[in-house]
């Protein structure tokens, strides 16, 4: 596998904490492109955050980021990275000026109108010390911080979590902006369906430590349907091409994760389709996330 310039590129990537094993991952994420890690809670949504950033390591395997190796250019890729955890954690004795004034330089990128704009828009505090502002203020200084630096590889861990409905708006404009730039790449970890449906481009699905995708997500809402059928006799679900989950009741409710496939089969089987519609998002991501039938 050739990991050209890839924003993120891992090869056999493992890491195993406690009893929790991830990987072996193997991944290729393309520049340009915002890509949503969704999993269930203690899937390794964060792990793999970290990892990226470099501040857990892991057990085995390759990672690159923009074609490069922490090994051998640790602060080259640390100059082309944001990373938004939880928010500022070890910077509560700092007003948000003051961390303005460390990092602005490290970042050859770093936009001090998107920095002026954002303290104006999300309305913060820029002289009080990070300890004494709310949860929700301290996500968006990090958010602040991480838009304004400009750079290349953008890390976030449920970036919307705490933010007020006026505050999200801002956050994903402004993320919709920045991705207007070249080569801008975006690894959100989220289970928030609205940042999902608004921002992302690729969905990558973590499950029992394995990872799934990138699934293109248009594609994905165009491949998944759920589909009513009426059916003269009982139905093989396992010569029925796609489909994920039955339900029996009036009508036969079929979840498909390839309706073509899966309409062309029932209608081989002598089935009626009564009607067929697309998931809505939260339930395909449900449905993504949770184990397949068999
Ligand atoms: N510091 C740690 N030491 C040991 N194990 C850890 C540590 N942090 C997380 N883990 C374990 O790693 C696994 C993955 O956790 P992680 O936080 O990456 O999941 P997540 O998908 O981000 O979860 P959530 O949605 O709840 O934030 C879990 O089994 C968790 O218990």
């Amino acid at each position: 596998m050739s990991d050209g310039k890839a924003a993120v590129y891992l090869d056999g990537l493992v890491k195993r904490r406690d009893g929790f094993r991830l990987g072996p991952l193997h991944l290729t994420l393309d520049q340009g492109a915002v890509y949503a890690v969704i999993g269930a809670n203690g899937s390794g949504k964060s792990t793999l955050l970290r990892i990226c950033k470099n501040l857990i390591q892991p057990d085995s395997g390759t990672l690159r980021i923009l074609g490069l190796s922490y090994e051998a250019h640790d602060l080259e890729i640390s100059r082309q990275i944001a990373y938004v955890p939880e928010p500022l954690s070890g910077c509560e004795d700092f007003t948000l000026k003051e961390l303005r004034h460390l990092i602005h330089r490290w970042y050859p990128g770093w936009d001090d109108r998107m920095y002026e704009s954002l303290v104006r828009s999300f309305r913060l505090p820029t002289e009080k010390p990070v300890a004494k502002l709310s949860q929700g203020a301290r996500k968006k200084a990090a958010l602040t911080l991480a838009l304004s630096s400009q750079a290349r590889l953008l890390l976030l861990d449920e970036p919307a979590n705490g933010l007020d409905f006026n505050s999200k708006r801002v956050y994903r404009e402004t993320l919709a902006s920045y991705m207007e730039q070249a080569n801008r790449t975006v690894l959100l970890a989220t289970n928030v369906v609205e940042d999902i449906h608004q921002l992302a481009d690729y969905i990558l699905v973590l499950k029992n430590g394995r990872i799934q995708g990138p699934i293109e997500k248009d594609e994905l809402q165009t491949s998944w349907r759920q589909i009513w059928i009426r059916n003269a006799g009982p139905v093989s679900w396992d010569d029925i091409r796609g489909v994920f989950d039955v339900k029996e009741g009036m009508m036969i409710h079929v979840v498909s994760m390839d309706a073509q496939r899966t309409l062309a089969d029932l209608e081989r089987a002598g089935c009626e389709v009564i009607d067929e519609k697309p998931l809505p998002l939260e339930e395909l991501l449900d449905y993504l996330t949770k184990e397949e039938m068999g």
